[in-house]
């Protein structure tokens, strides 16, 4: 297996969260951390908050995506700065969009298309023009204390894991959303062993059992980031927790625009938002 210096990408987007994608349909090109954080890189590279290969399970070289079922196209995804994630939530429905208009898969108009991912098999559905994803069960966990510029005192944050590991905090007002600073990565306190992906959010109403939050984010191994799915998730369940399980549906509205979070009858949460390719091209080999 060697590394593909030169070759086709695709760039898309999430509501602005944005990815490099290729495709290795023979499982012979693995990415690095090296060449991840210069496909990346905005200004000597394509650009992008992650990196993501598609390539078929029982081909990936990496040992969790190859423990499930062959041949189902794989997500190996990479954050910008060259980390592995277990998961990412526009990711997996970009990802989707990618195989589609690369012909790597088909997707009828209610049909279901399995994904692997480092956190089990995801479904996504095509629903009119959206890519809705099963992210399958969250889990809540404890709390600890959340430190950033731009807050007066460290707020306390409530535990979520959709897979992959996040830190809530809820926020007084839309004036102390907007005054955060997330050029620098929010403190924890204990710190998390893995790291977490940290969402800000103000709550708003509740009305005929759709909730509606604002929330900023800043991503594991990125940076303040313009969305995060997994994040949304996060997010709309610590929110409904808050509110005494008060509604199921959640429209979280993030700087790049809007997510749906549905959690299904059997505590299953969805994620519905736009995913698109905007364009592609080709890298070239590095002058030597
Ligand atoms: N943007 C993603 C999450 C990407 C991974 C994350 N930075 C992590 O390290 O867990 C999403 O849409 O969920």
């Amino acid at each position: 297996m060697t590394q593909r210096a030169s070759g086709p990408f695709s760039k898309g987007h999430g509501t602005g969260n944005d990815f490099v994608l290729v495709a290795d349909p023979e499982g012979a090109h693995p990415l690095s951390a090296a060449r991840v954080r210069e496909l990346a890189d905005r200004r000597f590279g394509v650009g992008g908050d992650g990196v993501i290969r598609a390539v078929p399970a029982g081909s990936t070289g990496d040992a969790v995506l190859d423990a499930l079922p062959a041949g189902t196209w794989a997500m190996d995804y990479w954050n910008a700065d060259g980390s592995l994630s277990e998961m990412c939530g526009n990711g997996v429905r970009v990802f989707v969009r990618f195989l589609l208009e690369s012909g790597l898969a088909e997707l009828p108009e209610g049909g279901a298309l399995d994904v692997a991912t480092r956190a089990g098999l995801k479904r996504v559905v095509r629903r009119g023009g959206l890519l809705s994803a099963d992210l399958g069960p969250f889990e809540l966990g404890g709390t600890r204390l959340v430190a950033s510029a731009g807050l007066d005192v460290p707020r306390p944050g409530q535990d979520v894991s959709t897979g992959n590991p996040h830190v809530v905090v809820a926020l007084a007002s839309e004036e102390e959303l907007a005054g955060l600073d997330l050029h620098r990565a929010p403190a924890l306190e204990p710190a998390a062993d893995d790291g977490a992906n940290v969402e800000f959010v103000v709550p708003g109403t509740i009305a005929d059992g759709v909730g509606s939050i604002r929330m900023r984010v800043h991503e594991r191994g990125v940076g303040e980031t313009l969305s995060c799915g997994t994040g949304a998730v996060a997010a709309a369940m610590a929110t409904r927790h808050w509110s005494g399980d008060a509604a199921d549906r959640w429209i979280v509205d993030v700087p790049g625009g809007r997510l749906e979070v549905e959690l299904d009858d059997r505590g299953h949460v969805w994620l519905t938002g736009p995913a698109e390719i905007v364009f592609r091209g080709e890298t070239l080999s590095p002058v030597p």
